[in-house]
């Protein structure tokens, strides 16, 4: 089968795998759509995300979706012909954390993509069926592929415990952050503000359904979180852009007792954040690491229509062309990037 594998920073190389076996309890998938993430495109870039560094030849991307072409033994519920989404994490099942429910935060998770751990790029991937969900008729292997961003947005939705009409500020309009606005109004938000630095990526969440947007490198933050909420500071904050400037301001621009959920990673060691702030406020102040039990929830919301997840895609190219493809993500104003595998 083909690959298309990572071998040092800004060089893929095109190469011939043996087509692999689906072990017992796992299907092998014919993979259709893979999403290009801005951590594959990090990779691509310097060969290395903090710790992890790309030692050996990596296959990227970790957004996936597909067709069923065989199951090992033991496997139920799943037939060749079926159209499904992979979570990309396979915890251990066996830590402390994944027996309380929290396996996004298992210590030894296989997470496609993350070295030394393969991801999707690739025409078959084989992967435990616990983790892979099937798409219904209505939702594409485009869209489905989409569910691991998603996830990502649902996850933190429901460690900011949004309620019924919160005003929420979503800070960074990248893909993660578009969603997020997505999730939280699902979830029943009734104002969206979204902050970002690019104006492209503005005038997206506005056509998005953002209730207001600010450019926070033009404009106060403070002052336009005062304007949006009549000087009460907003319910809920989701930081989505791991922008130390945003990370710092989240604490002013949440309301007295309110919820600041943060998503983005920075590449700063220390970021100023004024703790006085948020005991003074009593704030629930938060991170939110990837994702647990949201793939079954992400799939429904795009059965049901309540989310829109296509319409955060710039283009799409073929797994031949993936170069291009990463140096076309890298530009500022695209938000996702879309990879076809096969034919
Ligand atoms: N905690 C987790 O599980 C995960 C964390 N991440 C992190 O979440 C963040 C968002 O991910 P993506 O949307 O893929 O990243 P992205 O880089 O595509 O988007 C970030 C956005 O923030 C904007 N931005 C930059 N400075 C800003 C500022 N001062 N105020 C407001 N916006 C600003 C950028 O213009 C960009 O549109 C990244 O830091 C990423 O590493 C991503 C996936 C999972
Ligand atoms: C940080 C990422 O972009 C990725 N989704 C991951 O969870 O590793």
């Amino acid at each position: 089968m083909q690959t298309v594998e990572l071998t040092e920073p800004g060089v893929f190389e095109h190469r011939e795998r043996d087509r692999p076996d689906p072990g017992p309890g796992e299907v092998l998938v014919r993979m259709a759509h893979v999403g290009i993430c801005g951590s594959d495109v990090h990779y691509y870039e310097h060969g290395r995300i903090g710790d992890y560094v790309v030692e050996d030849p990596l296959i990227l991307g970790h957004e996936s979706a597909g067709e069923v072409a065989a199951v090992g033994d033991g496997v139920t519920g799943f037939e060749p012909g079926d159209e499904v989404t992979l979570e990309p994490g396979v915890p251990c099942g066996e830590c402390a954390r994944c027996r309380a429910g929290e396996y996004n935060l298992c210590p030894d998770v296989e997470f496609m993509a993350t070295p030394p751990d393969h991801g999707a790029f690739a025409e078959y991937v084989a992967w435990d069926a616990d983790f892979a969900y099937e798409l219904p008729e209505n939702v594409s292997t485009r869209a489905g592929a989409l569910c691991e961003p998603l996830s990502v947005a649902i996850h933190a939705t429901r460690r900011a415990d949004v309620e019924l009409g919160d005003s929420v500020l979503v800070s960074g309009a990248g893909p993660i952050g578009m969603l997020v606005g997505e999730a939280v109004r699902a979830a029943g938000a009734g104002s969206v503000l979204v902050a970002d630095v690019v104006e492209a990526k503005l005038d997206r969440a506005a056509a998005y359904g953002a209730t207001e947007t600010v450019n926070a490198a033009e404009e106060s933050l403070t002052d336009a979180v005062d304007e949006f909420t009549d000087g009460g500071g907003v319910d809920v904050v989701v930081e989505a852009s791991g922008a130390a400037a945003s990370i710092s301001s989240t604490v002013d621009a949440v309301r007295r007792g309110g919820t600041v959920v943060c998503i983005g990673l920075s590449a700063e060691d220390e970021i100023p954040v004024e703790t006085n702030e948020i005991v003074d406020k009593e704030l629930d102040f938060k991170g939110s690491f990837r994702f647990r039990n949201t793939y079954d929830d992400a799939v429904s919301l795009l059965e049901r229509g309540a989310v829109d997840v296509e319409r955060i895609i710039d283009f799409e190219m073929p797994m031949s062309d993936l170069t291009a493809a990463f140096e076309r993500a890298k530009e500022p104003d695209v938000v996702k990037g879309m990879v076809t595998i096969g034919e």
